[in-house]
């Protein structure tokens, strides 16, 4: 028999991005650290490839004030309704996205005016040759928004206006984004890397 796909939405209060809020690592994880957070340090962060939000909240959930770009009109709205349902459920899922805000459009043209200090890349990257292994989340949103194949000229704009680092997620086994410079340091995950570009 056919399994059903649930219908994708943004659920920040319940599911896998609760738990990790219960139980993930605090500031020690690969994420936050690539983005520059540690103990008396909370910089501004503007996450240019918001899709599920899901970084945004977990940088949110630490303290960080973090502006989320997201072209795709269905993937904003899909992240506008899980804000306001986190919103709406209060107590600290309400303080943590009331640290989030949303905007839509291409961060290409947005990232100059919002004086980054940190910015985090994580575009869609082509599909693994395994793609059974993909999660269906993740295909859900490939159906939404394909491929991201502007991802170095956005790579290169977000270079350009952050004011101390960028950082690129991308699939730990997966080749380097062509036409863009070598990064300063890589923190390297089982299944994902994160490039850091520190600006001098
Ligand atoms: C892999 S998903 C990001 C997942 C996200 N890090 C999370 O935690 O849920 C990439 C998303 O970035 C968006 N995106 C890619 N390039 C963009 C751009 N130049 N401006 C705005 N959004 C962009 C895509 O539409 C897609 O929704």
């Amino acid at each position: 028999m056919a399994q059903k796909t649930a219908e994708l939405r943004v659920d920040f209060v319940s599911g896998a991005v609760a738990h990790r809020l219960r139980f993930g690592g605090g500031r020690g994880q690969d994420l936050p650290k690539a983005m520059g957070l540690r103990a008396g340090k909370t910089p501004t962060i503007v996450d240019a490839t918001a899709g599920l939000g899901r970084d945004s909240f977990l940088l949110a959930s630490l303290g960080a004030q973090v502006t989320l770009i997201e072209r795709s009109p269905k993937m904003h709205a899909l992240l506008a309704d899980g804000l306001q349902r986190a919103h709406d459920e209060g107590g600290q899922f309400r303080e943590i996205v009331d640290r989030m805000t949303l905007l839509h459009g291409d961060a290409k043209d947005l990232l100059p005016d919002l004086g980054a200090e940190a910015i985090l890349i994580d575009p869609m990257h082509p599909p693994r040759k395994n793609s059974a292994l993909v999660k269906q989340e993740l295909r859900q949103v490939r159906d939404i928004v394909g491929t991201d194949d502007d991802a170095a000229e956005l790579m290169r704009v977000a270079l350009a206006c952050a004011r101390k680092r960028v950082v690129l997620k991308w699939p730990a086994k997966a080749d380097p984004i062509q036409g863009i410079q070598g990064c300063s340091h890589q923190i390297l995950g089982k299944s994902t890397r994160y490039d850091v570009f520190m600006i001098s």
